[in-house]
């Protein structure tokens, strides 16, 4: 059995916490952005697709794992694309392994920095835990200043498949879906979703569980407080236009983000928001 463990580690040069249950679930997350970079459930199999030519600096994002965008998803408003939490340094507030799970909790806070893009004051936490076959994130926010908040969030997701084109997304049928594409809302009529061109869909008020199967493993995808949920491959032109992602990464990959972004959650001061999402690996 291994030693369960939470250690503070150097990942391409950031600060990291490497997470290992004594049942050898691991997770590794960067200070920087609280960005979960690697998980593997208990058996060894990495469930996250990061690029191999993923940039690892201060002020720019990581490609792959598990971004957070906060307090914008995407290109909903004004400041920079999914917002800017997830290229900032977190602080770590606690990691520890116990019987059969290991965690760690990051936190954000404002500053001048954060004020001068986005002038309130805010707390966010974002908690990671592993046991067994499960991974859990979830994203807190408490507004600590004197006015309302008003938000968009999403847990951006790059689940690592064998080959993007065979894999099946389940249990969106009849569901509503906005194609980011075109702007168009549709509804799903199959019985699942197969990637095989470009796609970025929000699917509305998500019915939970979904199911990805991919070859001969499946995983199982659960959001709460999260409705939205975004499936996201670039394909083979768009990825191509992608200076962070090899020719051929989205074979690799398919985005299942779980996200609070057709309403944005309005926050009266001194209140508290959460939302997570849950994976399962089968
Ligand atoms: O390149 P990024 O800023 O990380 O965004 C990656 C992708 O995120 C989302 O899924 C959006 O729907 C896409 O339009 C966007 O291209």
């Amino acid at each position: 059995m291994p030693a369960p463990l939470a250690q503070d580690i150097d990942y391409h040069g950031l600060p990291a916490i490497h997470l290992r249950a004594p049942d050898g679930a691991e997770a590794i997350i960067l200070l920087h952005g609280a960005h979960l970079v690697s998980w593997k459930p208990a058996g060894g199999e990495e469930r996250l697709y990061m690029s191999e030519k993923a940039l690892f600096e201060d002020g720019k994002p990581v490609r792959g794992g598990v971004p957070i965008c906060f307090p914008q998803f995407g290109k909903t408003g004004p400041l920079p694309q999914h917002g800017f939490v997830r290229d900032r340094s977190w602080e770590k507030v606690s990691a520890r392994a116990g019987d059969d799970f290991a965690m760690a909790v990051l936190r954000l806070t404002d500053s001048e920095a954060t004020r001068a893009l986005w002038p309130h004051a805010f707390k966010i936490e974002f908690s990671v835990a592993i046991t067994a076959s499960r991974l859990d994130m979830e994203l807190e926010v408490e507004n600590t200043g004197e006015a309302p908040l008003r938000f968009t969030a999403a847990l951006h997701t790059y689940i690592r498949v064998k080959e993007a084109e065979e894999a099946h997304l389940e249990g969106l049928r009849g569901q509503q879906y906005r194609d980011l594409l075109t702007g168009q809302m549709h509804s799903d009529s199959g019985t699942f979703v197969a990637i095989d061109r470009e796609t970025t869909r929000q699917y509305l008020a998500t019915e939970n569980p979904l199911l990805l199967r991919d070859d001969r493993r499946a995983l199982g995808i659960n959001a709460e407080n999260m409705p939205d949920t975004v499936v996201w491959n670039p394909w083979e032109a768009t990825c191509a236009t992608i200076a962070d992602l090899p020719p051929s990464a989205f074979r690799r990959f398919l985005c299942v983000e779980a996200g609070a972004i057709e309403s944005p959650v309005e926050l009266p001061a001194g209140e508290g928001w959460w939302g997570r999402q849950s994976l399962v690996a089968m």
